[in-house]
């Protein structure tokens, strides 16, 4: 719709008086940011002055006088933080101010009101909102309502009425570049503009151009879970960090950033979308990885195997001898099947009989066996084994305590009394030594009966399970060496026995690509976060390891309560262009329905060569002619770390590029080497997919790696192989 002189002039008129509002207001912050900076500076040299002649008769005075100045100085420091954070908002605000407007004529009032929509209020000296925050509730109409009838949820209710107008801008630099009126959605104009440029950096806020089924999900507050499931480049990584910043800025007086934790597949992917919150404005929240939080619950005691590395058996280690066997272990140890073996074997366990002794100190009955099974399978019941089992030996403790003591003083005694010492700590140390000795047994006992050794727990479980797992399973338990395949089970019983820390300062939790962690892992998380709002979203379709994911979120349904919980599908893509979706979507089994921005580029290119160094010649003249025409961001994703290498290695001295093969790697820009399974969630310019051949992905459970892989393009797919061509493309050739 056009926008005629008039109304230009009048947005021109706002845009200058909401800019100068914000230079007063930035004004201001920097002048508290000064006062406080020199309040800091006074207080420095008042201590200085005051304590610098530190003398010991006044040392208590001046201890409390030290205090004091500390107080002085946190505070200080706080108002500092508080101004630099506003000054960062008012600069950030004078680029960019707002980017949407609405009008909406509430019922019942006289006529409409004109909301402008940016990324933080606004709000004159007379309390007026110049500018609402995108969180804000009325603001939720711009992603959610076309002209016409409309609503938006607030602490007074629903408030109803029409929506008369919806108008996008794009300002930058302070500058009006261009603004439209948009009477359907935010798709057209603005999203295929952001859409179609290049991507040369992390991950980017996409504030402007929520979609209506994302906003639904960043909003959604209705139930305690969510799970989302939506198609490659839907939004899923974007929606759960805008719903941190929604969580943050509608519950900002009751959360902080570390009381919500993302779950995410790996350190690179955690460094790329490490820069979206504070493009929103807020800080980050925490961010874990499941291997990590593992690793550090099942502590130093055993080598542990890393995700990545059992990913790349899985992949290239079909020779070795225990191939086979080691995947029946993975796909049993992932199994529905084993979670009740193991649930079955903590009940068996917890009511197994401990052979409780009656515990006796030199001839005195501290507590008999009779009163610690009271205790055990009575009093304590309510807690899990570690727990029960850690209460029982506080109470032996204790009531031995007062005998120990006794006795000790009784040692001391008669040790002066023998005349042979001059030495009172010499005493001290030789009595402390002889009751140790006598109480060593009663200590042993005490540990005995209160033992508990996650991997001795672990190991008999295998007893009476089929001789190939069993076998196996134990034969490497007693190397000391964990497989990956082991720390998940092992950790789901120490959660169950409660030997977990306390979480509870966690208020929400985020587990991004969901499909890669198996049911069992999502009993962890529920041991974990029970008491937490948890949304995971992934994609069914993205399940790089074969053996190892959710499967099914039925799988999982029954860990989270039904009325809490609630499944929402998205269904239309972002990322790339129509030609790249419809290629990829072709290598999926199911019915290709495919929902995309309508965005046009290059048909992907498929072609085959006679040796891989042919392909190395290729993907160098790639990179270099990609690169000239502008593409800022260019993967090469092949299926292992093993083959990522080869190329790096070939590339590396010809045209700058970098190979991200671990998962702790940092993310970098530019031109990557990556293997599929680290290069998911990240996306690329330009993405070759490295050596498609029918060796590389031979079987059915190649396929959605090789569809992971395809659909981090944006803008050029190109697949090269040798020999034949993997099987898995060969629908859309024939096509
Ligand atoms: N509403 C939107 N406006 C603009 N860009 C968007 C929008 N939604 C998604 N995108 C863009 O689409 C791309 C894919 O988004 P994102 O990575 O969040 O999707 P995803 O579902 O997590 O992808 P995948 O599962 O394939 O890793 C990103 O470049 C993102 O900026």
């Amino acid at each position: 719709m056009n926008i005629n002189d008039f109304e230009w002039k009048t947005e021109d008129q706002w845009l200058e008086l909401v800019l100068k509002e914000t230079q007063r207001q930035l004004e201001e912050e920097l002048d508290y940011k000064d006062r406080f900076k020199n309040d800091a500076l006074e207080t420095q040299r008042e201590m200085w002055e005051e304590l610098g002649s530190v003398s010991i008769t006044n040392g208590l005075e001046q201890i409390v006088s030290f205090m004091g100045f500390v107080d002085r100085m946190k505070y200080q420091k706080r108002n500092h933080e508080v101004t630099r954070t506003l000054q960062e908002k008012y600069e950030r605000m004078l680029k960019a101010p707002y980017f949407g407007r609405i009008d909406f004529h509430e019922n019942g009032e006289e006529k409409a009101e004109k909301y402008y929509i940016g990324m933080s209020n606004l709000m004159n000296e007379d309390y007026d909102f110049l500018i609402y925050d995108w969180r804000a509730p009325v603001s939720s109409m711009f992603y959610d309502y076309e002209i016409g009838k409309a609503g938006y949820q607030c602490a007074e209710g629903t408030i109803e009425g029409d929506l008369t107008l919806k108008r996008q801008y794009k300002i930058n630099e302070g500058k009006m570049e261009y603004m439209f009126d948009s009477n359907l959605k935010i798709d057209d104009e603005m999203l295929q503009e952001i859409l179609g440029k290049g991507t040369d950096s992390k991950m980017k806020a996409i504030v402007t151009t929520i979609q209506r089924e994302q906003n639904r999900v960043i909003r959604n507050e209705e139930y305690k879970n969510l799970i989302v499931q939506g198609p490659a480049g839907s939004g899923k990584t974007s929606i759960a960090l805008h719903r941190i910043a929604y969580l943050l800025y509608k519950h900002r007086d009751k959360i902080t950033p570390k009381n919500i934790v993302i779950f995410s597949p790996n350190q690179i992917f955690n460094d790329y979308i490490s820069n979206v919150l504070p493009q929103l404005g807020e800080d980050n929240m925490l961010q874990s990885t499941f291997k990590e939080y593992m690793h550090k619950a099942l502590g130093n005691r055993f080598i542990k195997e890393d995700y990545y590395d059992m990913m790349e058996f899985i992949f290239t280690g079909k020779k070795s001898f225990d191939y086979k066997i080691r995947i029946k272990n993975i796909k049993y140890k992932s199994s529905l099947e084993f979670i009740d073996v193991l649930k079955r074997h903590v009940e068996k366990t917890e009511k197994a009989d401990r052979n409780f002794k009656d515990i006796i100190f030199r001839d005195n009955l501290i507590v008999s066996s009779k009163e610690i099974e009271e205790l055990y399978y009575k009093d304590y019941i309510r807690f899990p084994l570690k727990r029960r089992l850690d209460k029982i030996r506080e109470r032996i403790l204790f009531l031995l305590k007062p005998y120990e003591e006794e006795r000790k003083n009784e040692i001391y005694e008669n040790l002066w009394d023998t005349g042979s010492f001059v030495d009172e700590m010499e005493v001290k140390e030789k009595a402390a030594a002889l009751i140790t000795e006598e109480t060593k047994y009663v200590y042993e006992e005490i540990r005995r009966i209160t033992k508990f050794d996650l991997l001795d727990i672990y190991k008999k479980l295998f007893k009476k399970l089929e001789p190939e797992i069993k076998n196996y399973t134990l034969r490497k338990l007693q190397s000391n060496f964990l497989n990956y395949e082991d720390q998940v089970p092992m950790l789901y019983l120490k959660g169950a026995f409660g030997d977990f820390p306390k979480t509870t300062e966690i208020k929400y939790v985020i587990i991004d690509e969901a499909q890669d962690h198996t049911p069992l892992q999502y009993e962890i998380f529920y041991q974990l976060f029970g008491h937490a709002n948890i949304t995971m979203l992934g994609d069914l379709n993205q399940s790089i390891n074969p053996y190892m994911n959710v499967g099914n979120y039925n799988n999982i349904a029954h860990i989270f309560p039904q009325d809490n919980t609630c499944i929402i599908n998205l269904t239309k893509s972002y990322r790339s262009t129509m030609e790249i979706t419809e290629f990829s979507r072709r290598i999926l089994d199911d019915e290709v329905n495919a929902q995309y921005v309508e965005r046009s580029g290059e048909k992907p290119i498929v072609l085959g060569y006679s040796q891989e160094n042919s392909i190395n010649e290729r993907v160098l003249k790639d990179i270099e002619m990609y690169k000239e025409k502008g593409y800022k961001s260019i993967g090469i994703i092949t299926r292992t770390v093993k083959e990522a290498d080869g190329v790096y290695s070939f590339l590396k001295d010809k045209t700058e590029v970098k190979a991200l093969t671990k998962e702790d790697d940092e993310y970098v820009n530019g031109t990557l080497v990556i293997p599929a399974y680290l290069a998911k969630g990240l996306e690329f310019d330009v993405v070759v997919v490295y050596n498609a051949g029918n060796v590389n992905y031979s079987s059915e459970e190649d396929r959605l790696l090789l569809y992971t892989a395809c659909t981090r393009a944006l803008h050029i797919l190109n697949v090269y192989y040798t020999g034949c061509l993997t099987p898995l493309m060969e629908r859309i050739i024939q096509d």
